[in-house]
């Protein structure tokens, strides 16, 4: 309370009245702002006074009585106001009642009732307005609350709504008011639909926490929500029961979100169960929590088997330190997520590529809850690809490293060994009797005893050392860190030992040899390709010197490696730059007619001359530059025999030698056939000389080639025969047209029984098979008379002409005047 005086207007028109009663209220302490005896007045002296009460006699003068005016006094400030009457009509009291004042005074005044009925209006007014403060606050309060509230009375009926509750009920505050809650409230179970039991009297009933209770509440228009409601008991101090209260929360957004979550989690579930490649989630300790269908068949487990499986368990050894490394980076948030391929063990030992994407899922604190992991089975792929290395470096039919991989271990051993300054030998391997197998007993057979040689050598060899197949019947054996020639000269013994046990292949026993050509690191060659010519070089030394042994490669030899290197280089100089040139030779008759003519090649070397075949025949057979020089022959014979044949000389035919590179040629058909063609030649006028071992290389792939130039028109001739192993039941088999008997047999002819009789077996034999026979080699008239005498058809050499240029020929035959000018030779 203040201690200032309470500042009292008086309303009163009896002026008398009005005066004493201010003089009362003075001698009591207030202080009289002023006397106002009509309406206007007393709203005039209220605004201009400011009184903290004011005493208003009902009826005053003006157009308004006391309670009008009182009412808009405290329209225009909250005061405690006390009417002052002497009587007044029911009507009158009624509507001064509905102002609510502070306090009637009666008149004529007791002096004590007016102090006390000021006193009781100024508490009554402190009263009031604390009590309206309050509520303001209360409602305020609830109006804020973001939940609905209802608040009843012991009855049920609302006491009051809040502005949310009015909007969740659809009902407004003066709508509700006074009604039954069961009247106003439409909650029923979300599942079933069915209203719920009265939640108001169930809080009425209720002792313990109210609990929140999900329900569908439908509003006036129909709308339907889902709330949580919960209702408790309001309870006065005394413990008396008042009321209950109803809280009403909206989950509409809340379920809403649940909807969602659910949909997003049958989504995750739906894509994980049916995903076309495996998924899992697995623990962060790495044991397996779920898998769909495709990671379980790809690891090749039942479903509920799974769960008991860690995932780091089925990881390859060899792999895991790296996945152990990618998913420390995925746990120190590094890497966001990573993908691997990498070797899986199931649990029936099976070794499955997979192709792995990882992601950490993480609680709110970052700490990894588990991790989704796709898996792809790859091993397909990773087969596939390893199948396409395993072609370009090793050899297929023996799995030994190709020609490709054995350049590679070598320069890499080569690299070690000069580090370690070790030395380091490499072998080289040829069978010696392959050719025959194949040709004898066929293809499948030569494979298996190459496949058993394979086997053979890298038994006999330590793990660390290198076998490899170069191609055909040649191998390759690299020994690194090897002591001396004597730890080389063992090894080679048990590799020829090992060869000499024989190859089983269906029936038949194959018993097979080899020879073995070695050289060394350093001191023979510093680098892979002159090891590997080296050593062949001392493996054809080996074959020279009887077979089946070996033979260490000679520095002394070195010289010879670069002299063939160097031929093979000018080879290739003298076709670049037309440097060869063709030798003609006739064949003759018994008449001593000449029968046809052997195209002969010579090189005409720059610096060395004119070079005969023997010296370069063998380099550009073995480099395959025989291929495009044989091409050249036979192009240089044909322009020849287009300029003979329009020159008049049309029975003129020439044989072309075709060396065994050039017969295995797969174009060799179609290019001669295409340069006959070329030149308008009939094919008659061209005969093709092979030797034996050509043919023998690959019998039926000679004899399908031979029968294709035969149908063509071609002649074919055995060249040198009786040196090589083919027998004449064997030839009599081929489509050939004569057999030329090698001129080693001439030699000594006639006085050498031995060669007589095989030249007279070889004459009487062709004759019986058909097949034209030619002596070659014939160098004088005794040789000449004992193959006559045989019965020889054709003979051919110096004892008639040396090989000689085209133009010496035609001079010599004649060939210019028969064509032109007469002839004296008959050429058919
Ligand atoms: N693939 C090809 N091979 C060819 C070609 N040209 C020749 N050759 C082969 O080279 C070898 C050596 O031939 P060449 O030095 O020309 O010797 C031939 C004649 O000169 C020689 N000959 C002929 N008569 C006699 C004689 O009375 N005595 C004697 N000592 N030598 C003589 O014989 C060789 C012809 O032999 P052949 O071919 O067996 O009929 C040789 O093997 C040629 O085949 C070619 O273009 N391509």
């Amino acid at each position: 309370m203040s201690d200032k005086p309470t500042r009292v207007l008086i309303v009163e028109d009896e002026a008398i009245i009005a005066m004493d009663l201010a003089q009362r209220l003075e001698s009591y302490g207030y202080v009289v702002t002023g006397i106002a005896a009509s309406s206007d007045q007393a709203i005039e002296l209220f605004d201009s006074t400011g009184p903290d009460l004011v005493m208003m006699d009902i009826v005053i003068r003006g157009g308004m009585d006391g309670v009008e005016t009182a009412a808009r006094l405290r329209e225009r400030r909250d005061v405690p106001v006390i009417y002052l009457t002497a009587f007044s009509d029911d009507e009158t009291l009624r509507r001064a009642r509905a102002t609510a004042p502070q306090g009637y005074l009666l008149k004529p005044f007791r002096p004590d009732d007016i102090r006390a009925s000021i006193e009781v209006a100024l508490v009554k007014h402190a009263m009031d307005s604390r009590l309206r403060q309050s509520e303001e606050w209360f409602s305020r309060t609830l109006c804020s609350i973001g939940e609905g509230v209802v608040a009843t009375d012991t009855a049920g009926r609302v006491r009051m709504i809040n502005p949310i509750a009015e909007g969740l009920i659809g009902l407004s505050d003066a709508e509700a008011v006074g009604q039954p809650i069961g009247a106003i409230l439409d909650l029923r179970h979300e599942r079933s639909g069915l209203p719920v039991p009265d939640p108001v009297v169930g809080a009425m009933l209720m002792s313990g926490l109210p609990a929140q209770c999900p329900a569908l509440l439908t509003t006036r228009s129909g709308a339907v929500t889902p709330v949580e409601y919960a209702a408790a008991p309001i309870i006065a101090a005394d413990g008396e029961l008042m009321g209950c209260v109803l809280v009403l929360r909206d989950i509409a957004r809340r379920r809403e979100m649940e909807r969602a979550l659910a949909e997003s989690e049958r989504r995750f579930h739906s894509a994980f169960e049916y995903a076309a490649i495996g998924m899992a989630l697995v623990a962060a300790d790495g044991r397996f929590l779920q898998a769909n269908d495709v990671a379980v068949a790809m690891l090749g487990v039942h479903g509920e088997v799974i769960a008991g499986l860690s995932f780091l368990h089925l990881c390859h050894e060899g792999d895991r330190p790296m996945l152990d490394e990618y998913l420390a980076r995925l746990m120190d948030n590094s890497l966001p997520s990573f993908q691997i391929e990498l070797r899986l063990v199931t649990p029936d030992s099976r070794v499955v590529w997979a192709l792995l994407s990882v992601s950490a899922v993480r609680d709110d604190r970052g700490s990894t809850r588990y991790y989704i992991v796709q898996l792809q089975d790859v091993t397909a792929r990773r087969s596939a690809e390893e199948q396409l290395v395993f072609v370009a470096y090793y050899d297929a039919l023996t799995g030994l490293s190709n020609r490709t991989q054995i350049n590679r271990q070598l320069e890499q051993s080569i690299a070690f060994c000069r580090r370690r300054g070790e030395q380091l030998a490499v072998m080289f391997i040829d069978l010696d009797n392959f050719k025959l197998v194949n040709d004898s007993l066929g293809h499948n057979a030569g494979d298996a005893l190459l496949r058993d040689v394979a086997r053979r050598l890298k038994g006999a060899v330590r793990e660390t050392d290198i076998v490899g197949r170069l191609g055909g019947d040649e191998f390759v054996v690299i020994l690194p860190g090897v002591e001396d020639d004597n730890a080389v000269a063992g090894v080679c013994s048990k590799l020829i030992a090992a060869m000499e046990l024989p190859c089983t292949f269906e029936e038949h026993l194959i018993q097979t040899s080899c020879s073995i050509g070695i050289s060394r690191f350093p001191n023979d060659a510093v680098t892979g390709d002159r090891l590997i010519v080296a050593a062949d070089d001392a493996m054809y030394r080996a074959k020279e010197l009887g077979k089946n042994g070996f033979v260490f490669y000679s520095s002394e030899w070195g010289r010879q490696i670069n002299q063939r290197m160097v031929l093979e280089a000018d080879l290739r100089r003298a076709l670049a730059e037309s440097q060869f040139e063709l030798h003609y030779q006739p064949i003759h008759d018994a008449d001593g007619g000449v029968h046809s003519l052997e195209a002969l090649l010579r090189w005409q070397h720059p610096e060395r001359g004119l070079v005969a075949p023997d010296v370069f025949m063998q380099s550009a057979e073995r480099s395959g530059l025989i291929v495009p020089i044989g091409a050249w022959v036979l192009r240089t014979v044909c322009s020849q025999l287009r300029v003979w044949h329009d020159a008049g000389a049309v029975d003129v035919k020439v044989a072309v030698n075709l060396s065994a590179r050039q017969f295995r040629d797969p174009d060799l058909v179609g290019l001669v056939m295409g340069t006959l063609a070329e030149f308008d030649l009939d094919p008659s006028c061209l005969a093709l000389e092979l030797t034996e071992s050509s043919i023998m290389q690959q019998p039926e792939r000679a004899r399908a080639t031979l029968d294709e130039l035969r149908r063509n028109g071609l002649r074919i001739a055995v060249d040198d025969f009786g040196t090589g192993y083919s027998s004449l039941s064997y030839l009599k088999r081929l489509p050939i047209h004569a057999l030329k008997i090698d001129r080693s047999f001439m030699t000594d002819l006639p006085d050498n029984r031995e060669s007589g009789a095989i030249v007279s077996a070889i004459v009487t034999m062709s004759r019986a098979l058909g097949l034209t026979v030619v002596g070659e080699g014939v160098e004088n008239s005794a040789q000449a008379r004992f193959l006559n005498d045989l019965g020889c058809d054709l003979l051919q050499g110096f004892l008639f002409e040396q090989p000689a240029p085209a133009m010496v020929i035609e001079s010599l035959l004649g060939l210019g005047r028969r064509a032109g000018m007469g002839s004296a030779v008959s050429v058919q």
